[in-house]
């Protein structure tokens, strides 16, 4: 099996057996019984949902690295909910009486990123519709359920609001291409997406705040060992070939 289904069943809990047996009860004494200021903190800070219960993966990289491209297979092979923020933020941006519409559309189209308070709302809400949907399928049940988060975190604080508020990340599944060929996926994507962030400007200003804000969000989980990356040359004219078929260094 590849490495990078090995990595995704980690995340998933796939590789773990007998984890609802309860453990044998160990001696307890006064001191083990003690709780620290740093428990109690935690306990009322706790995330929105469990990690156990809801694995979560980022699917990070460039503009056009082709992580949409990449999550609908992932969809198919493991029964995720796929949300997309930049989705999330055109739908919201779109929606009739949104108080944050032509500031959505301002930021999107400058190639910034949105204030994360909009965007980790508009995905926590998108992960609770899914779960109270009543979805069946693998790994989903009452209170569980897998998703696959594209194009999020692109920042530091994004990452850190969601891991300590939303759901604590299992996996990062990194994308990476060279930029001359992203731009030019890109100037392709733009015959058909309607996109208004698909023109040359806001493509370069997209690559710039990728390097400034994103690529360190990427060191960052990397140095936890949380990172996947999938260099895709032998995908140049093949892009529906599964992830699967990737490897991974
Ligand atoms: N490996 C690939 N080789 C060639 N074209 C690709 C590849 N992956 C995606 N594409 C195309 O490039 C464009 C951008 O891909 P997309 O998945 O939308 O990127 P992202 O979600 O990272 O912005 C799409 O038009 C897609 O069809
Ligand atoms: O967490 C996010 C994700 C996306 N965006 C905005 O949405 C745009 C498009 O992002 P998307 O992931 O849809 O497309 P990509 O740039 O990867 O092709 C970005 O340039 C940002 O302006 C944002 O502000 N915060």
């Amino acid at each position: 099996m590849p490495a990078i289904i090995d990595k995704i069943a980690e995340a998933l809990h796939l590789k773990e057996h007998n984890s609802e047996e309860p453990k044998p009860a160990e001696d307890s004494t006064a001191a083990d019984d003690a709780i620290t200021s740093t428990e109690v903190e935690s306990a009322y800070h706790k995330p929105a949902f469990e990690s156990s219960k809801v694995p979560v993966i980022f699917v990070l990289g460039g503009p056009g690295a082709g992580k949409g491209t990449q999550c609908a297979n992932l969809v198919e092979d493991f029964d995720f909910c796929h949300l997309s923020a930049g989705d999330l933020l055109r739908a919201e941006q779109n929606r009739p009486g949104s108080a944050y519409g032509d500031l959505i559309r301002t930021y999107i189209k400058e190639g910034q990123i949105v204030p994360m308070e909009i965007t980790v709302k508009l995905l926590e809400n998108a992960m609770r519709a899914a779960l109270e949907e009543g979805r069946t399928g693998e790994g989903w049940q009452v209170g569980h359920g897998r998703f696959l988060i594209d194009g999020f975190p692109r920042k530091m604080d994004q990452a850190i609001m969601f891991d300590d508020a939303v759901c604590k990340s299992s996996l990062v599944l990194f994308f990476t291409t060279t930029e001359e060929e992203m731009l030019k996926r890109l100037l392709k994507r733009a015959e058909t997406s309607g996109r208004e962030d698909d023109n040359e400007a806001s493509i370069k200003k997209r690559f710039r705040v990728y390097k400034e804000e994103t690529m360190p969000v990427i060191e960052y989980y990397s140095k936890q060992g949380k990172v996947a990356t999938v260099r895709d040359k032998v995908l140049r004219s093949s892009p529906w070939i599964s992830t699967k078929v990737l490897s991974i260094d």
